[in-house]
């Protein structure tokens, strides 16, 4: 079983930005923390400022992993890039935020790449990646042969 957590911009500030939003943990500490309670799951980690570099990463690993955990920061608002490259690979993508973007200002209700992916886990804090991960395994496991 191979996942891919792929971040976004600004996601690599997290412990540091607006820990009143965010939190105080850095969110590197808490993804090899992470990887540790897996020892059956083989994961890349990966974080961008670049929508380009995020693209390639997609596509990377798109092919060839069971599954994606992504937190496209701020892109998920605006980038139909993204969601398009979701779309072309094969890999079941889950969306996550670390914050409960449905409760935070207007322009950040809205997804380009919910349509893209198989689920939204949202508003848990740094939890919803272990929930996105935890979904994807429970997807693999109730798979039809
Ligand atoms: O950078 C981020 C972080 C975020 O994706 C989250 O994890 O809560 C929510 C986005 O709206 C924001 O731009």
């Amino acid at each position: 079983m191979k996942i891919s957590i792929i971040n976004g911009p600004n996601l690599n500030l997290v412990g540091v930005r607006e820990p009143e939003i965010y939190g105080h943990r850095s969110l590197s500490e808490y993804l090899d923390n992470l990887v540790g309670l897996y020892p059956g799951v083989d994961f890349d980690l990966f974080q961008s400022n670049h929508e380009g570099a995020i693209i390639d990463e997609i596509q990377r690993v798109g092919f060839d992993h069971d599954g994606i955990v992504l937190n496209a920061g701020a892109y998920t608002h605006y980038s139909i890039a993204i969601a398009d490259a979701l779309r072309a690979v094969t890999a079941p993508a889950i969306e996550v935020h670390i914050s409960d973007t449905q409760a935070r200002e207007p322009y950040r209700h809205v997804s380009m790449i919910k349509e893209a992916c198989v689920a939204v886990i949202a508003g848990y804090g740094l939890d919803s990646y272990r929930r996105a991960v935890d979904c994807l395994l429970e997807m693999k496991n109730t798979a039809k042969p």
